[in-house]
């Protein structure tokens, strides 16, 4: 059944999204960038479960074991979790799954201790999903036989709570009309063509690049000659390692900032490319560089200014004004 379900901005960092898992509720962060449905369980160490929520599998009646099956993801930024697998009741929204993949965490890396998320909704594909010796499905792939349309949306507005749709793209959300393009699932992303870019008004190509579309990553993460380009155009910018990014001072004129999609054009205003306070009066860019390879990463800053709909028909990817 279609339904939506609010996700709450969590320090600037992510969005959370409460979820019952066997009838336990969690904060999860849903994150369109991988494929694993993790949570905190009762099988960490005591001293990692401090500030979360958790899940203890005997406490639920619906679930079961997947004996000898195990997990263990990495992610980009370092972090990473790993544990044991069984399958449970899974209600997001108005939307409910049974017998859902739900990776028990008896291990995760010290940021997801400090971090609110109690676990992860990957909503990537299955494809790249990590549990051995046979990969689940995402609660998004089991739940598209219920759905009105076999899509998800996320609706991030900036410092103020949002959704996850699924089933259905809600107007009420955005403005315009939904650009959509095709994605290329291969690499398990939803995953594109980006090959140029605007700074304010100057077009840029960055041929054999992609975007994908990633929840998960708070910023805008492109090859580092577009952010040169960028931030060539914002004076007394710098890189900043002690920060760990480009940093400006906090009254700089900054430049619109369009990406492509596929074939068009998405502007992310001035105002959210400027992420907020580094220290004193200098401020952190909420575009920074994705390092070495030909994927750019668009992640919630993307989401502040646009609707994503996620639609696994083709599949493809569209964007519209929020
Ligand atoms: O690990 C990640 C991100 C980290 C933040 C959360 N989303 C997934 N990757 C991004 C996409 C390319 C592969 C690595």
């Amino acid at each position: 059944q279609d339904g939506s379900a609010t996700a709450v901005p969590s320090d600037g960092v992510e969005y959370l999204v409460s979820t019952s898992v066997g009838g336990q509720s969690l904060n999860l962060d849903f994150d369109t960038g991988s494929a694993d449905l993790w949570v905190f369980s009762s099988e960490l160490p005591s001293s990692d479960l401090s500030g979360h929520s958790y899940y203890t599998s005997s406490d639920s009646s619906t679930f079961q074991s997947l004996s000898g099956y195990t997990w263990d993801i990495s992610y980009a930024d370092g972090s990473g979790a790993s544990g044991n697998v069984g399958t449970d009741t899974v209600v997001i929204g108005g939307t409910t799954v049974e017998g859902q993949a739900v990776e028990l965490a008896e291990k995760v890396s010290s940021t997801f201790v400090s971090d609110a998320a109690d676990g992860l909704v990957g909503l990537a594909f299955s494809s790249i999903n990590t549990v051995s010796p046979t990969p689940q499905s995402t609660f998004f792939e089991n739940a598209q036989s219920s759905l009105d349309s076999p899509l998800f949306a996320a609706y991030l507005p900036n410092n103020a709570d949002g959704a996850y749709d699924f089933g259905y793209t809600d107007d009420s959300k955005y403005s315009g009309d939904i650009t959509y393009t095709d994605v290329d699932s291969s690499n398990g992303f939803w995953e594109y063509p980006s090959t140029s870019y605007k700074v304010g008004s100057t077009t840029h190509s960055q041929s054999g690049y992609t975007g994908i579309s990633d929840t998960g990553t708070t910023l805008i993460l492109m090859g580092d000659s577009a952010v040169t380009a960028y931030y060539d155009q914002v004076s007394g910018s710098s890189y900043d390692s002690s920060q760990g990014g480009y940093v400006f001072d906090c009254s700089a004129d900054l430049p619109t900032l369009s990406i492509s999609i596929g074939g068009n054009y998405a502007t992310i205003p001035a105002s959210l490319l400027n992420f907020g306070t580094a220290s004193g009066s200098s401020c952190f860019g909420s575009l920074q560089s994705v390092g070495s390879g030909t994927q750019n990463i668009y992640g919630d800053v993307f989401f502040n200014a646009f609707y994503g709909v996620f639609d696994a028909s083709g599949p493809s990817f569209g964007f519209a004004t929020v």
